[in-house]
């Protein structure tokens, strides 16, 4: 494979050798190969990936200074995966995470988990693949690795795996905040994966293929579907709505902010230890939303929680989605016409020493709850530099006083330190952290 290091601007371009679909692959084969294969052996499909390559059109590159799927243009579906690690082993930990960064760097351009995919093995064996996106493309595909604090030492303060004097401060447990209603089953988890993509299907063939090759070494501890992305992470990407109908993400930060970048999202040499310099911290929190509450509210009172029109995504000082907030404005009552306890005054960095977040969250629809409510929300997700200066301080406020909490119930909550990019074919998830 090439040995490439695409950086920041350079995700859309993917290394030519790596990039070869599975659409491709079953093309070159041809269907009626495709069923000869498992007696074949698979010398067929292994000839074909390493004859076609070929770019794939809507990969996004695997290897780069940073992970794949934060400043990435957001997709518009989730599959989350939070981990527990069931072995004492450190070699066989590691030696998972060098198995999932291969597998990861073929699903996201579109090939199989395994070089022998999901039909071209020997048929005594389970297939390399479980084989539902064999025909599908990448659909932008990003798969992005976090590690939870439990991780590094577990309940008892045991040093798990030899890597507890590198557990970054700000890796720090969430206090609890007023309010929440947190159940430890959607909860916390010693690894995460986060695929998104394009195509639902390929987001969920991404992590049951992390998990099938983690079988015996990590276990599923919870997992998250999300659809429709809540925020936009460039300027090309309209900002879309959440199920409350409002624009979410107006205010967020983008890939193009440069040395915000630097100064907000990305841990920088020297913040912690030196591991994670060129990663990030992943808060995620799942946010039902009373929504039959909420559709019974009237428009002002809607617009008046968020401090911002349904339509536009104005502030209520403004006229357009991007006009800046004026806080101090009064209405002909005197009060202030953005409410003290509205969610962007509460949420907004002039509260908070100028602290923002590069939101990525996506909405859930988890069925019904046998009494005719919906089992809808926010599924949260936020990247920052360090959650004690980002999430910790907005968190608190918006728990305090924030009107939207009559709607809203945090149950599932996490944080995960984000390692930086994959640089090179050598290169390994964990690498920086376990040597
Ligand atoms: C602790 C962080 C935040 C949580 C939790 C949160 C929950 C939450 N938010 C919405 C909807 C909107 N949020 C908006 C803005 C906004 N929200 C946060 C933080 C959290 N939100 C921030 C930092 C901001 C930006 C503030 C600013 O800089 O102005 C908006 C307005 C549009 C926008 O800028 O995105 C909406 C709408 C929901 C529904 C929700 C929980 C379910
Ligand atoms: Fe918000």
């Amino acid at each position: 494979m090439a040995a490439q290091t695409p950086h920041q601007g350079d995700r859309s371009t993917v290394p030519a050798a790596a990039a070869v679909s599975r659409r491709r692959v079953l093309a070159a084969t041809g269907i009626a190969g495709v069923a000869g294969l498992a007696a074949a052996g698979g010398a067929v499909a292994r000839d074909a990936f390493a004859q076609d390559a070929a770019p794939a059109a809507d990969a996004v590159a695997f290897r780069g200074a940073h992970q794949a799927g934060i400043v990435t243009a957001a997709q518009d579906r989730l599959h989350f995966a939070a981990f527990d690690v069931v072995t004492r082993d450190r070699d066989h930990l590691v030696a998972l995470l060098r198995q999932w960064t291969a597998a990861a760097a073929r699903m996201t351009a579109g090939q199989a988990a395994g070089g022998s995919g999901a039909v071209g093995g020997p048929a005594q064996a389970p297939p390399e693949d479980t084989g539902e996106a064999l025909d599908l493309p990448p659909a932008q595909l990003t798969l992005t690795v976090g590690f939870g604090a439990s991780l590094f030492r577990d309940a008892a303060g045991r040093d798990r795996f030899g890597i507890a004097a590198h557990l970054p401060p700000a890796l720090a447990p969430l206090p609890h905040f007023p309010g929440d209603q947190l159940r430890p089953e959607l909860s916390g988890g010693d690894l995460c994966v986060q695929a998104c993509a394009n195509d639902p299907q390929v987001a969920v063939h991404a992590i049951r293929n992390l998990a099938r090759i983690g079988f015996g070494t990590v276990s599923l501890r919870w997992s998250q579907l999300g659809f429709g992305r809540t925020s936009a992470t460039t300027r090309a990407q309209s900002t879309p709505r959440n199920l409350m109908g409002f624009k979410d993400g107006t205010a967020n930060l983008r890939a193009e902010d440069g040395a915000l970048l630097e100064e907000q999202l990305w841990v920088q040499p020297g913040d912690g230890p030196q591991w994670l310099a060129g990663g990030t911290y992943l808060v995620s929190r799942k946010i039902k939303m009373l929504v039959e509450t909420w559709d019974r509210t009237s428009l002002a009172e809607q617009e008046a929680i968020f401090g911002r029109t349904k339509g536009s995504g104005a502030p209520l000082t403004g006229r357009d989605e991007f006009d800046r907030p004026d806080f101090a404005a009064t209405g002909a009552d005197g009060r202030p016409v953005i409410a003290p306890e509205a969610h962007v005054r509460l949420a907004h960095p002039d509260q908070h020493g100028g602290a923002r977040m590069l939101r990525r969250g996506y909405h859930f629809v988890d069925g019904s709850d046998g009494l005719g409510r919906m089992d809808a929300g926010l599924f949260f997700l936020a990247f920052q530099r360090d959650p004690r200066r980002q999430f910790v301080p907005v968190q608190r406020a918006l728990a305090r006083s924030d009107v939207l909490n009559e709607y809203i119930r945090h149950v599932g909550s996490a944080v995960f330190a984000c390692p930086p990019g994959v640089r090179d074919a050598g290169d390994h998830w964990g690498r920086t952290l376990f040597g």
